[in-house]
């Protein structure tokens, strides 16, 4: 794929007003007997990026939806820079990309985003933005010709091009391949640093922890946790390792200070947690060595945001 670093990107945003980007209070969305948002609060400042989190059916996108204005709520508020969602100046002024496409099957790439581009006053170039997601070659292809990463990436394209003050992003690397992955990323900390406010859905922990200045994490239709990546990862470090499943974890606790905890997830992933220092590392490997176990890939490290999304929110598939 195509690279240009100095392409110019949305803003720089003029003067900030106080308000936040987006304002959730209360929020609620039923469908028949199902309540898909259950009273949910949340807010996105400006000029951040703000990762939202969430188990299948947790009611990521129903939430986004609202504050995009496709959807309407059954309670609470919700406010988009300052206004209700569904106020016209906003079109201006919020870029948006949906989870799927919404682009007419048989319109051509560069078709699309010229169109896309008359909504705006000063947008950028859709020729460079084209060759920045590496579309340029397929600039006369109909959007139903696309891969569906490629598709991706025009929607991803359309969202930004009217240079917004604000992006709504919902999973915007799902289905991704590294190279457009990455792509994805330098832009969204591109728009960052030009400030736009940024709100992306994702299942990629990784992404959340890359890109993210705060993390909300909802299950079943409410916040769970909030905060920075690191305030929610915390300082406590564990031990890991990878050896052949079914160590006797027992009698490797019975070895370990009190207050250790020693568990597999999945079969042949060791995490010990506890006072991580050098006697608990000695302790270990000492262990390993009497069960004549070689311990791969031994590495101290913090909690990862995948772990404490797991912790709140569960493993039982939804
Ligand atoms: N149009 C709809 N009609 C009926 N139920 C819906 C509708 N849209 C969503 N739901 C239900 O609302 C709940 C929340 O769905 P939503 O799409 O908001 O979740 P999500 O967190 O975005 O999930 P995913 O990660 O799978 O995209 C789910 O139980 C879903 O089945």
């Amino acid at each position: 794929m195509e690279s240009r670093a100095a392409d110019p990107l949305p803003g720089p945003v003029p003067r900030q007003p106080p308000e936040p980007a987006v304002e959730v209070a209360g929020l609620v969305k039923r469908y028949g007997a199902t309540t898909a948002v259950d009273g949910l609060t949340f807010r996105a400042e400006r000029g951040e990026v703000t990762a939202v989190l969430g188990p299948n059916g947790a009611g990521k996108t129903s939430t986004v939806e609202i504050c995009e204005g496709f959807r309407r709520a059954d309670g609470g508020t919700v406010k988009v820079l300052g206004l209700a969602p569904t106020r016209p100046e906003l079109r201006a002024r919020v870029g948006i990309m949906p989870q799927a496409g919404g682009v007419p099957p048989a319109t051509r790439c560069a078709e699309w985003l010229r169109l896309v581009a008359r909504f705006y006053a000063r947008p950028l170039d859709s020729g460079a933005l084209l060759a920045r997601l590496g579309l340029t070659e397929h600039a006369r292809t109909p959007f139903r010709r696309l891969s569906g990463g490629q598709q991706q990436r025009l929607s991803l394209a359309a969202a930004v091009i009217g240079r917004p003050e604000l992006v709504f992003l919902d999973e915007p690397t799902a289905g991704l391949d590294p190279q457009a992955r990455h792509a994805c990323w330098d832009l969204v900390a591109e728009l960052r640093g030009s400030g736009v406010s940024v709100v992306l859905t994702t299942h990629h922990m990784d992404e959340a922890e890359r890109l993210a200045d705060h993390v909300v994490i909802i299950d079943r239709g409410r916040v769970v946790a909030e905060g920075s990546p690191a305030s929610l990862t915390g300082a406590e470090r564990q031990l890991r390792f990878r050896a052949r499943p079914g160590l006797a974890l027992e009698e490797l606790l019975n070895a370990l200070p009190t207050g250790s905890a020693a568990k597999e997830s999945p079969a042949g992933h060791y995490i010990i947690e506890g006072l991580v220092g050098p006697e608990l590392l000695a302790t270990v490997t000492a262990w390993c060595a009497a069960e004549g176990v070689t311990a791969d890939d031994l590495r101290i490290e913090r909690r990862t945001l995948e772990d404490v999304f797991l912790e709140l929110t569960g493993k039982e598939l939804r």
